[in-house]
């Protein structure tokens, strides 16, 4: 592989380059227009591949695998743009496998072939499964490891020392391994044949660029190298300039600029208007009365509030679980699993990493480690929203609005990914009414494309709202912040000590998802038993209408549980859609020909 020939660059690739978005002969992608249909084989993957990939249920090629995996194929410099959930893992990976099972690593290498670098330790191992699990169903003899920042020397020269052929990595990893001796600099520059920097337009925000910067040193002219993004950015530019050669750009059409299609069209988006205080009410509704679709990934903005809620929820016999960035990383890594596994349907993600980034784009890796502002207990290499590939999750609530427009952009990406459908459900206060308006301007909610339009929430009722306040207020009252801390540190405590559980028990057994559950109770208080259930008094007749269609929704769309939303992959018309043509008030026409609603419906 090393070895392996590349097409040397023409100057028609020079003015390709110029051109963002253009590719190859300066036939312009677009996937709506395009139409094409070609398949994994015709692309030129090997049987191989196409087996591996059929047993894992995906038939035919997103349109960015359409555009860059035949490039990569070639060995051509490629920076790939599409929005989230779009596929662009397997648009390098699959490809890069192939021209390793062709071409396998010469045993003269010193060093791995191929370095894939991520922003985060999720995003590492997230990588480093399906790398191997396309190894393991192609029957091939390929190694990869992982190497992450907490391991010790002797373990990362341990998972070298057998010399594989993939490396998934952090760049602050690999700096790790180039500066104590763990990687040879040199035995690097004369074995790295690939290099793929994925999720580029986090890279450096995560304070990479010193560790890029050193790296690049060590990555050969014949190295072939790949940068995927979701979005265009300064940043990725930056990246392009520094470890690029000649690179072919391919931008879909509704990645890039702001204006452009950046949500897929297949994630319908609502809001909900309220005061911060009728927050819990409403989510209680949502959830309670069965008005969104499972499984569903709920953000917040701080730690503390994930916990509230969580205490909350136990109260009305909902099971959820939190993800955080406090906790330690093996139970990360194992709620994420569990829950794409559908082991629970409530995951609660406190999301306040990423507006911390956003915000403060310059803050570097190092001086992050050092700033006070960052408890030395959060892992500064977490990252809950951005490129994790939460599976199945068809409902995405901001409970708390994200502070950027690209948060909120990544936050919404977390459901319909590849073929599948999804809503978003925001809750907006008014002090976030800012915010929202920014979103929605950005998103560009003026243009004639209904996709773009963040619908007031069709659903639910003012009285489905009332019924539940006195419950909903007397059981906030008995979360005190007191119950919210001892909760956080017994949650800690415990995670802390199944980290080091999980940590040898994963060794032995790696598809164990069910030895320790993430979900289970925190509160001291023993939940009330008749708050499990909304007694049918409390329900108007216009509720139980709204969740009796959510629910053929979900029948319809072989959504039975938490998992395998997969069999309905695009069936699910706009005409046909409840949540599009149900409303709890008389419908008048509003702009866009969509529906507005009479009068409101939430308070406002
Ligand atoms: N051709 C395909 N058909 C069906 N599913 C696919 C296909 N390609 C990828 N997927 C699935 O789609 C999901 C999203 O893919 P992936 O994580 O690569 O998206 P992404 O473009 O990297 O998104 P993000 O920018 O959010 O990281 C994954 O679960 C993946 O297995």
């Amino acid at each position: 592989m090393a070895k392996r020939k590349r097409q040397p660059h023409s100057a028609n690739d020079a003015e390709i380059a110029e051109d963002k978005s253009v590719v190859a002969a300066g036939e312009v992608i677009e996937e709506e227009q395009d139409g094409d249909e070609r398949s994994f084989e015709e692309l030129g993957l090997e049987a191989r591949l196409v087996r591996a990939l059929s047993k894992k249920s995906i038939e035919k090629p997103t349109p960015i695998q359409i555009v860059a995996i035949p490039l990569i194929l070639e060995g051509k410099d490629v920076v790939a743009r599409a929005k989230t959930g779009s596929g662009k893992t397997l648009a390098y990976l699959l490809p890069v496998l192939h021209n390793l099972f062709a071409d396998s690593p010469s045993k003269s290498n010193l060093a791995p072939a191929v370095f894939i670098l991520v922003p985060t330790r999720e995003l590492c191992q997230q990588v480093y499964s399906e790398v191997t699990s396309l190894i393991e169903l192609c029957r091939v003899q390929l190694k990869v490891v992982q190497l992450r920042s907490t391991m010790s020397a002797s373990d990362l020269k341990t998972s070298l020392a057998g010399l594989p052929d993939i490396v998934v990595s952090t760049p602050a990893c690999v700096q790790t391994c180039l500066k104590n001796g763990t990687l040879q600099a040199k035995a690097l520059q004369e074995s790295l044949s690939v290099l793929v920097l994925d999720e580029a337009d986090l890279l450096l925000s995560y304070g990479y660029e010193d560790d890029i910067k050193s790296l690049t040193a060590y990555v050969p002219k014949r190295c072939q190298c790949l940068l995927m993004s979701a979005t265009s950015s300064a940043d990725v530019e930056k990246l392009k300039k520094l470890i690029l050669h000649n690179p072919y750009i391919l931008t879909l059409p509704e990645v890039g600029d702001v204006k452009d299609d950046i949500i897929p069209r297949n994630v319908q988006q609502f809001y909900i208007s309220c005061s911060a205080r009728d927050k819990l009410i409403h989510i209680l509704a949502l959830l309670k009365l069965e008005l969104i679709q499972k499984k569903v990934l709920i953000f917040v903005n701080s730690i503390d509030t994930s916990f509230r809620l969580k205490l909350f929820f136990e109260q009305f016999g909902i099971k959820s679980a939190v993800l955080n960035a406090e906790l330690p990383q093996n139970s990360r890594l194992h709620i994420l699993e569990e829950f794409n596994a559908g082991l629970f349907d409530y995951l609660i993600a406190a999301d306040y990493s990423q507006s911390a980034e956003e915000q403060n784009d310059k803050e570097t890796h190092a001086s992050k480690k050092k700033s006070k502002k960052h408890s030395k207990k959060l892992d500064a290499e977490f990252g809950v929203v951005r490129g994790i590939d939460f599976k199945n999750v068809y409902t995405v609530v901001n409970y708390d609005m994200p502070q950027t427009a690209p948060g909120y952009v990544h936050r919404i990406g977390r459901t319909g990914r590849a073929y599948n459908t999804g809503a978003s459900v925001s809750l907006v206060s008014p002090e976030e009414m800012e915010i929202f308006e920014e979103i929605k301007s950005i998103l560009g909610e003026n243009d004639a494309d209904d996709s773009k339009y963040i619908a007031p929430f069709p659903l639910l009722s003012k009285n489905a709202v009332e019924s539940l306040r006195y419950r909903t207020e007397d059981v906030s009252r008995s979360i005190t912040k007191l119950a919210v801390r001892e909760s956080r540190a017994q949650d800690l405590r415990n995670e802390i000590l199944n980290s080091e559980k999980l940590k040898a028990h994963f060794q032995d057994n790696p598809t164990d998802l069910d030895l320790l559950k993430h979900d289970k109770v925190l509160s001291k208080k023993e939940p009330a038993a008749h708050l499990r259930d909304v007694p049918e008094y409390l329900l108007d007749a216009t509720t139980k209408e709204a969740s009796k269609i959510v629910k053929l929704a979900r029948a319809a769309m072989g959504n039975t549980g938490s998992t395998n939303r997969r069999g309905f992959k695009g069936k699910f018309k706009k005409s046909r859609d409840p949540l599009k043509t149900f409303s709890t008030e008389a419908p008048m026409r509003g702009r866009k020909g969509g529906m507005k609603r009479k009068g409101k419906n939430q308070d406002e």
